[in-house]
């Protein structure tokens, strides 16, 4: 549990916190009010008076209720919690809140989709922002991160073009939150160095099941700086303790409609119920004489440091475990910056993270209306804030005394300035010759090597669907000579892939190889070697209708639950079912209001009766068959197992007469319906769970 000092930062906000029910209802400035239903007329039918204060009050208050959306990421989902390291780094930082198990730093987390806007869904294609600001008590650190660990663009000064490109078009506002469409296709294909990113966003990393289950990067090489003012390259890497895992896309789609708030309600519910989401922080340390040992360069963002050439450290932990109370207030409003640094944290010179340090605070002036919007309480630093800033719009803080500038001798010289070693920031002395020059090194030009790298490494499930989001993002581009071009660059990363994109495009496929395949692998970077080891905070349905097997139901509950699952049972209608021993059996929802889509795997128990509706049920067969289709574990029980033997499922051998429990294709069944058989089915359906999906079967082609 977070100590005092970590909640602090939560309790901090409580003087600010406001509630409906404290009193009588007051205007803004705290006039007791009779009536907030009628305007002030001149007589019932009459005209509305000038002097209603009341009424204009509220509807100009409420005229003002909206601010600019952020430019990117403009939806998300926050979260506090408490970060801890597990030992001291202090032989590569100084940052005070890296220097032992005894720091605990308060955090605030907002994931987030990159193209759409506020009202888009969850569940689209894109690039995942996971952005942490540690309160520590040095000021705030904000590590500004998404779940890729590369970019788009090696310089920020064509951000704005990769964002005009990939948003909306212009004309039209058309395809929302999608990146299936001619301008962005057009800007990537014309822009080789995006070429890698674009890799990823392909693959099912653009996708991911949970906020919980996505990892994430700082992107750039930062610079840790320990207290003989020695520098370490750095990158971070956020890893989900619950394993990264995905959607498909096809599951993505149908989910955007079915429940658009997919990743946020599971980040809200997980932390309602105490699964607190976890993450380890590590990191990838680089000795600064190291620096030109590599066979790209350190400052390109589109360049991972390959886990195998430096592995990972892991140096702490976050828990996530309490929602925002409002969520304008703190998500909304919560201002990351990359230029929040802490001492012992520095930049290098990658043009992408020196571009951004001026960005976000530029954009945060006018999105949040003008300086000052540290003081939100979200953005409030738990370290004391001293300056010589003042005024401004909306300025709270009341300072005292006669003087705001530096130096001064009548407040005697106050604030006064501090040493490095009282904790003063002091930038990395790094020496910096050159000529000015618009141009791009040399070092940054090769664009497909590590593409190459991250395609090799993927299972055949991953390329799969790697090709079949290239077919589907481009089958939706009307340009014929952006689809040409696109395969023609997917030749430098890969001929077999180029070959499979066209085919798929109607495009000719290249005749030749633009380059020969290295052949190296990075398995690190296929989710089929991410943990696969609990069914912690799966969904799982549990299908039943009058007749149901209560026993059966008992155990698959049980068992789920034990391992951290949460199995729900569903039912043609709300309320409950009678059971096949003669009681009833609770419903959690009724079939309808749900969807296999909304779960990770579904299950189908026994009691013949029950099974008979089911199998003749339209909207229960369509949950086994669309869960089977999406690679979900599933089981069935006694009388259950004929449901699915209905479906005719392609290729699925199902067990028979007799009780044996078989498995096949991440299904298990068995027709024995005594405790043992269930125990055992149950047991394995659980192992099947935590695997995730199961790729290969029959009906895979069309998922993807
Ligand atoms: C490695 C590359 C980048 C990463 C990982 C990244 C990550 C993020 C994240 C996570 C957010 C959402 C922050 C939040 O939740 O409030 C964000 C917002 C934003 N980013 Fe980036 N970004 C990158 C590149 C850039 C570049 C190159 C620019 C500009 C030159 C930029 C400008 C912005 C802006 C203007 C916002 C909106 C901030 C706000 O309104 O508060 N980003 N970025």
């Amino acid at each position: 549990m977070p100590t005092d000092e970590a909640r602090g930062k939560q309790e901090q906000l409580d003087p600010s916190r406001a509630r409906p029910d404290d009193g009588p209802l007051t205007t803004n400035f705290g006039t007791r009010v009779d009536d907030t239903d009628n305007s002030l007329k001149v007589g019932e039918r009459g005209p509305t008076l000038l002097e209603d204060f009341h009424f204009r009050e509220k509807v100009t208050h409420f005229d003002h209720e909206r601010i600019p959306e952020r430019v990117v990421h403009a939806r998300g989902a926050g979260a506090y919690g408490v970060f801890r390291p597990y030992e001291s780094l202090a032989e590569y930082t100084k940052a005070d809140f890296l220097q032992g198990p005894d720091r605990e730093t308060p955090v605030f987390v907002r994931f987030s989709t990159v193209a759409g806007s506020r009202g888009s869904a969850d569940t689209v294609r894109d690039v995942r922002g996971f952005a942490t600001k540690f309160y520590t008590r040095e000021g705030n650190y904000d590590l500004v991160g998404n779940n890729f660990p590369v970019f788009f663009i090696q310089d920020a000064i064509k951000f704005p073009d990769f964002v005009h490109a990939v948003k909306p078009e212009p004309d039209n506002e058309i395809p929302q939150a999608q990146s299936a469409h001619d301008t962005f296709w057009d800007f990537v294909s014309l822009q080789p160095e995006s070429m890698h990113m674009v890799l990823w966003l392909m693959s099912d990393r653009s996708i991911p099941r949970s906020y919980r289950m996505m990892q994430g990067f700082g992107v750039h090489t930062f610079r840790f700086v320990n207290a003989e003012g020695r520098g370490t390259f750095v990158k971070f890497h956020w890893r989900p303790v619950l394993g990264t895992h995905s959607l498909v896309w096809e599951e993505a789609q149908v989910v955007a409609g079915k429940d658009p708030d997919y990743n946020r309600r599971d980040l809200w519910e997980a932390i309602e119920r105490g699964d607190y989401p976890e993450f380890e922080l590590a990191v990838q340390l680089v000795p600064e004489e190291d620096e030109f040992r590599f066979d790209f360069d350190l400052l390109d963002p589109t360049k991972i440091i390959p886990e195998e050439t430096v592995p990972l450290r892991p140096i702490g932990r976050m828990v996530l475990d309490k929602n925002p109370d409002n969520f304008f207030a703190e998500t909304e409003q919560v201002a990351f910056h990359t230029a929040h640094v802490v001492p012992g944290i520095d930049f290098t010179n990658d043009p992408l993270l020196q571009g951004r340090n001026h960005s976000y605070l530029d954009t945060q002036l006018i999105r949040l209306g003008g300086p000052n919007f540290e003081q939100l309480p979200v953005n409030r630093p738990v370290a004391k804030v001293t300056n010589n800033q003042r005024d401004g719009y909306g300025q709270q803080r009341v300072h005292t005394g006669r003087t705001s500038y530096a130096p001064n001798s009548i407040s005697g010289g106050c604030p006064v300035l501090a040493s490095p070693d009282a904790g003063a920031y002091v930038h990395h002395q790094e020496r910096v010759d050159g000529v000015k020059i618009r141009k791009r090194s040399e070092s940054f030009s090769d664009h497909y090597r590590q593409a190459t790298l991250f395609w090799n490494s993927m299972a055949d499930w991953e390329k799969e669907h790697i090709v079949a989001a290239y077919r589907f993002e481009l089958g939706k581009v009307t340009h014929p000579e952006i689809r040409e071009r696109t395969v023609e660059r997917l030749n430098h990363i890969d001929h077999a892939l180029a070959t499979a994109v066209a085919e798929g495009l109607g495009v000719t496929p290249p005749a030749e190889p633009a380059g020969r395949n290295h052949g190296r692998t990075s398995p690190a970077l296929s989710q089929a070697n991410s943990p696969m080891d609990t069914i912690a905070t799966r969904r799982v349905a549990i299908l039943a209708a009058d007749g149901v097997s209560a026993d059966q139901v008992a155990v698959l509950r049980e068992k789920l639950s034990g391992g951290g699952a949460m199995p729900e049972v569903l039912a043609p209608h709300a309320g409950e079912v009678r059971s096949a021993e003669g009681g009833t059996v609770p419903v959690d929802r009724a079939m309808s209001t749900m969807a296999s889509v909304l779960y990770d795997a579904v299950c189908v128990p026994g009691g013949a009766e029950s099974a008979a509706t089911l199998g003749a049920d339209g909207l229960a067969r369509h949950y086994v068959a669309e869960a089977f289709k999406h690679g979900k574990a599933l089981a069935a029980l006694g009388e259950g197992v004929e449901v699915l033997r209905g479906l005719a499922l392609p290729g699925l051998r199902l067990a028979g007469a007799g009780g044996a429990v078989v498995e096949d294709q991440g299904v298990v069944s068995s027709t024995g319906g005594g405790a043992a058989e269930a125990e055992e089915v149950v047991a394995a359906f659980a192992d099947l769970i935590a695997r995730h999906r199961h790729w290969g079967r029959d009906s895979d082609s069309t998922v993807a």
